[in-house]
């Protein structure tokens, strides 16, 4: 999917939400544990709930890997699902990849060629050869760790060297070397509030994927004063908070509801940039 199709999808749908797939069979109603793909009826289940409401949806690979090779198939089959009934829904690939080149040559190759994901989240601290063989692809997305949702972006990222240069803002210029934002994007913790302003110094046009609002307590409005542009320039990331909106059966209704309530407040924020 290119740039331009995703800003149209916002001003269409009228939302910049990304709904995260962080399918936990801990934490899916009891009763669906009987189907013979729990994880897939859930995950098609949210989809269906909330695909009027967001532009795009993030598994975590993580919740998948957990249980092998049954989460992998649900994957695999989650991702088809949407590319299939929903094709103008952005899929992001939460995998946190980057290695050694060769190795993610083959990382690059499964999101893109066998999963069909149109993004994948890389860690940039390996560097250029690192990141470079998820960029060969046209029209596919290296969402790179900038400024990350957790209390632990303070140990490296937001630490700074002689020059008073912090190691996120390193990330954002040097990255911008090796790509456009046309196929760059950067992971931004909502919960960084005011630090948005720094991020769009460096980074002015280029989308944001934006974890952290929910469940960790991010707020959307201070994201959008300090990290919106004119394009939008934010996918914001839900994912406990919508799809564990409630444990029992009604778990689909309640998923609609938060997506609703969500995409209502970011048309707010939208028609103050598109009108
Ligand atoms: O800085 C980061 C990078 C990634 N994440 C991921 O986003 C979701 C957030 O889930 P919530 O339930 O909405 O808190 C999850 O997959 C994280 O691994 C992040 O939170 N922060």
């Amino acid at each position: 999917m290119t740039r331009e199709n995703l800003i149209e999808n916002i001003k269409q749908k009228q939302s910049f939400l990304c709904v995260g797939l962080d399918t936990d069979l801990t934490k899916i109603p009891a009763y669906l544990l009987e189907e013979e793909d729990p994880i897939y009826s859930f995950n098609k289940a949210i989809i269906d709930a909330t695909a009027p409401y967001c532009v795009a949806y993030k598994p975590n690979t993580a919740f998948y890997e957990s249980i092998g090779i049954k989460g992998i198939w649900a994957l695999e089959k989650t991702i088809e699902y949407i590319r299939t009934k929903y094709p103008q829904q952005f899929i992001i690939l939460d995998a946190k990849r980057g290695d050694i080149g060769n190795t993610s040559e083959m990382y690059a190759k499964s999101a893109f060629e066998h999963l069909k994901a149109n993004a994948v989240t890389v860690a940039p601290y390996m560097g250029e050869d690192s990141v470079k063989p998820f960029l060969i692809y046209p029209n596919k997305w290296v969402i790179l760790l900038a400024l990350t949702s957790n209390k632990g972006s303070a140990d490296f990222q937001l630490t700074e060297d002689s020059n008073g240069e912090k190691l996120f803002e390193k990330v954002l210029k040097k990255s911008q070397e090796w790509a456009t934002d046309e196929q760059l994007m950067y992971v931004v913790g909502a919960t960084q509030g005011s630090m948005f302003a720094e991020i769009r110094k460096y980074a002015p046009n280029h989308f944001l994927l934006v974890p952290g609002v929910g469940a960790q307590g991010g707020s959307l409005e201070e994201v959008v004063k300090y990290g919106m542009n004119k394009d939008c320039g934010l996918l914001v990331n839900s994912s406990r908070g919508i799809i564990y909106a409630d444990p029992t059966e009604k778990f689909a209704s309640a998923a609609t509801q938060e997506a609703k309530k969500i995409q209502q407040e970011m048309a707010g924020y939208l028609k103050e940039i598109f009108q």
